[in-house]
Order: structure tokens, then C-alpha cells, then sequence
């Protein structure tokens, strides 16, 4: 296959370039950046006054009590607090966003598993906020467990809008085209097989950059994304913390009638404001958004037989107060070479506590190779049985067992402890494939009493 012809591919050395100045490397680290020089104060958070007239404000992602590990806050030096840039919150149309439990009254639930062709970017007019599309939602926000799995597309910039979310942070997966995330802390663009963590609370406005863009969006409700622990696998592989990126200090000084979209225990609310809310001219902290290419990632996979469990493959997790048992994880199955001795390969057929909502970024899934196509979804949720579609089957259990790089590929799963409920409009839409269950059809019989394996 043409790597070059994939949609989303480009060669590691174009990725290089593509870490521009404008954004800072590291995982969870305290960074500091200012747009104007002497903006940030030193060796203290608030000065009786500060440079150029600013405002001191503190964003807090975690109680102020939280342990070292999980404690997030920044420090915003901005034109005018917040609270100047918010009025009387008017609540309007919500559109399709649903939110974990709200979901419960309208859910069609049904059983069985689930898989949807890509939604189509249509000529309406559709900016984040109203493009969002809820398909599934788990747990329950109000008290901060549980996701919300979305599907986002987007038809045009938001110019003087702009957006928050108090219910969860916001995990951006790009699938069609870039997304430009201009936000409080700085700007952040994504392009396909890039994903953007938005934390809960910052306000931010999203704009396209080479036309209508499609995305997958996982809301996660609970503690915010970490790296998962490499445990044996030690100190690097996997998702590196230096390839993660957060941006430097950029702020607009624009006074101009603008809406603040807010979403707020699943409702959505409008206030009026006079000004641009993203004037944060310098910032300090460890709670912001940042940005991954999915490429980066370093897979550890088993090198002479047996399929691990996919947790192998994982970018990101939410972790819950269970140890071990995730609120999410945010898992992906990325280009990489198979080369298991005396082993089927893909997926093994499994039933799971945990409940597992996939989508395609570009090239062809393993387990799936028709049917689940890029830009399309899937849903398989807690215990109900799945695994190779037939042809898969047959196909793994029959060739040839040599080194074979899976290429082009970029699948991933949003997986949770929580069943995940479908929403109405998910279970209504004309791309719900009915036919799904039918690529397990024809697996065959093949029991014999009497066949056995050679060793
Ligand atoms: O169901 C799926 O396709 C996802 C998946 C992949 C894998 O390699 C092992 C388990 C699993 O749930
Ligand atoms: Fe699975």
C-alpha cells in the first residue's frame, strides 16, 4: 500500500516539522509562558499589581486538597477575570449533546452490538457546539464518573463564540480534515490521527482549517486523562510525556459583541459578552490542554506468540478509584508489524466487563476488514460477546504465519467501566447498520472429535 495515498499519513520527518515553535513538550508538566515579556509574575501568584494592567485568576481542575499526583491548577494573567466575561446565562437548545444520566429517559438501549457507517458532513451550517452529536453515555456527570462518547462535525469557524464545558474535559480524536483549537492557554491544531485534550472548564473556540472536519469526541466526566503505568515495560515505549504538546501564550484583545456558550449538568446556556473571552496574555501551571499525534506512539506487542490484551495499546487513561478498573481508557490500534508464531493473530473472540466504543481513523481494521470503515463506529458493550467477523476468521486461521506489517492503519477505542447507552438520535440514524450481526453469521462448525492439530 501507498503510505502517501492514506488519508492523515505523512512521513516522520514532515511530523518533525510539524512540532512548531508555539507549543512546549512534556506530560503534566508545571509550565510557564507569556505573549508579552514580564507579563508573568515572579516567584509569587499575586501581586498587589501586576504588568500591563492584568488580572490574576486561578483555574483549579482538581480540589485544592488533592495529593501531589492529581493536584491541577494554573494561574491566568488576563485582560479582565472571567467573571467580567459572563452575564446572565440564558438557557437554549442543546441540540443533540446528551449528558450521562439525562440520556437514561430518551435511551432506545438496544442490545445487541452495534456498528454505524460515518455520518456525513453535510452542507449544514454546524460549528463545534452545534455539530456535537452524542452517540453513547455512561455513568452519571453529576457526580463525575462515567463518558460520553460524540461524534463531532464541523461546517464552519466559530468566530465570535466561544465555548466552555463544566460537565467533563474533552478528548478530540481528528478524523476528516484539521481542527484549529484557539483556547484561554494558547492555540492548538490537530490534523487526522491527532487528538486534542481540552480540560474541563477552559474556554475555547474551534475553527476549521482545510474544510469541513470530522471527529470523534470522548467527554470524560471523571478524574482527567494520565499516562497508564508501563509497569515491566519500564521507562519508555508507549506514549512518551515528551511528545505531548501544550501551547504557548496567545491572547486575543478584541472588544466586540460575542456569545459564551456554557454546558453545564447536561444543559447548555448563552451569555452575552462584550469582549473576547480568550485574553490570557501570559499563564503558569500544570492544567491545560495540550495535544498528541498518534503516531508518535510506540507499540509493545508480543514477539513470538499470542495476542496480548489490548491494554498494550494504551495512549491515555482516567483512571477511577478502583485500582485498575478505568473509568476510561483511551486505547489505540496503530500501524505495526505482526509477527506471533503459531498464533491467531487478530482480536480473540471476547466478552468483556468493560464496554468498548471504537472508531476508524483511516486504513482497515484487523478484526473487521469490511464493514467498519474510516469515520465509522462501533459498539460493543459490556459482556455482549464479539470478535472477528468471518471472513477475518477464516482468513487468520488459514495463511500463512509470516511477519506481516499492518500498515496504514489507525483505529482506536474509547473503553469504559460503565455500560454505555445509546442515545435516540444514535439509534434512529440511517447508518446504524442492521445488518451487523450477520459478519458472525457464517462461522462455521468445525468441531470433529477425531481432527487434531499437529504440534
Ligand atoms: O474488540 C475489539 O476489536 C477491540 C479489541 C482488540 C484486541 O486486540 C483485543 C481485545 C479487544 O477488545
Ligand atoms: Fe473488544
Amino acid at each position: 500500500m501507498n503510505l502517501q495515498n492514506v488519508s492523515g499519513f505523512r512521513a516522520p520527518e514532515e511530523r518533525r516539522s510539524a512540532i512548531v515553535t508555539g507549543y512546549m513538550s512534556g506530560f503534566g508538566n508545571s509550565f510557564e509562558t507569556e505573549a508579552l515579556e514580564g507579563a508573568l509574575p515572579i516567584g509569587r501568584n499575586s501581586p498587589q499589581k501586576l504588568n500591563y494592567g492584568l488580572y490574576a485568576e486561578q483555574l483549579s481542575g482538581s480540589p485544592f486538597t488533592a495529593p501531589q499526583a492529581t493536584n491541577q491548577r494554573s494561574w491566568l494573567y488576563r485582560i479582565r477575570p472571567t467573571v467580567k466575561h459572563s452575564g446572565r446565562y440564558a438557557k437554549v437548545d442543546k441540540g443533540l449533546i446528551r449528558t450521562a444520566p439525562a440520556a437514561r429517559d430518551e435511551s432506545e438501549l438496544p442490545i445487541g452490538q452495534m456498528r454505524w457507517d460515518p455520518l456525513p458532513i453535510s452542507g449544514e451550517d454546524l460549528t463545534f457546539v452545534t455539530g456535537l452529536r452524542t452517540i453513547t453515555t455512561a455513568g452519571d456527570s453529576d457526580t463525575q464518573v462515567g463518558m460520553a462518547a460524540h461524534v463531532l462535525l464541523v461546517t464552519r469557524s466559530m468566530e465570535n463564540e466561544y465555548f466552555f464545558n463544566a460537565d467533563g474535559e474533552y478528548l478530540v480524536v481528528a478524523q476528516e480534515n484539521a481542527l484549529r483549537f484557539r483556547t484561554e492557554f494558547g492555540v492548538i491544531d490537530i490534523a487526522p490521527a491527532e487528538i486534542c485534550i481540552i480540560p474541563r472548564g477552559v474556554i475555547f473556540k474551534v475553527e476549521l482549517i482545510d474544510g469541513p472536519a470530522r471527529a470523534y469526541v470522548c467527554e470524560n466526566y471523571g478524574g482527567a486523562f494520565t499516562l497508564p503505568d508501563r509497569g515491566p515495560i519500564g521507562a519508555n515505549c508507549l506514549a512518551n510525556p515528551r511528545d505531548f504538546l501544550t501551547p504557548v501564550a496567545a491572547y486575543e484583545d478584541k472588544e466586540e459583541p460575542s456569545s459564551l456558550f456554557v454546558k453545564w449538568g447536561g444543559e447548555l446556556y448563552r451569555t452575552e459578552i462584550a469582549q473576547s473571552p480568550l485574553d490570557v496574555v501570559a499563564w503558569h501551571g500544570n492544567y491545560a490542554p495540550y495535544k498528541y499525534d498518534l503516531r508518535h506512539f510506540s507499540p509493545v506487542n508480543a514477539v513470538l506468540f499470542d495476542h496480548p490484551d489490548p491494554s498494550i495499546f494504551t495512549v491515555l487513561t482516567a483512571p477511577s478509584e478502583t485500582p485498575g478498573t478505568a473509568n476510561i481508557d483511551f486505547v489505540i490500534f496503530p500501524e505495526r508489524w505482526s509477527v506471533a508464531e503459531n498464533t491467531f493473530r487478530p482480536p480473540w473472540y471476547h466478552r468483556n466487563l468493560m464496554s468498548e466504543f471504537m472508531g476508524l481513523i483511516y486504513g482497515v481494521y484487523d478484526a473487521k476488514p469490511e464493514g467498519f470503515v474510516p469515520g465509522g463506529m462501533s459498539l460493543h458493550n459490556q459482556m455482549l460477546p464479539h470478535g472477528p467477523d468471518t471472513s477475518a476468521f477464516e482468513h487468520a486461521s488459514n495463511v500463512e504465519l509470516k511477519p506481516v506489517k499492518m500498515e496504514g492503519t489507525m483505529a482506536f477505542m474509547f473503553e469504559t467501566r460503565f455500560p454505555q447507552r445509546v442515545t435516540k438520535y444514535a439509534a434512529g440514524l440511517p447508518q446504524l447498520q442492521e445488518s451487523y450481526i450477520d459478519c458472525w453469521r457464517d462461522l462455521k462448525k468445525h468441531f470433529d472429535p477425531n481432527r487434531r492439530e499437529p504440534k
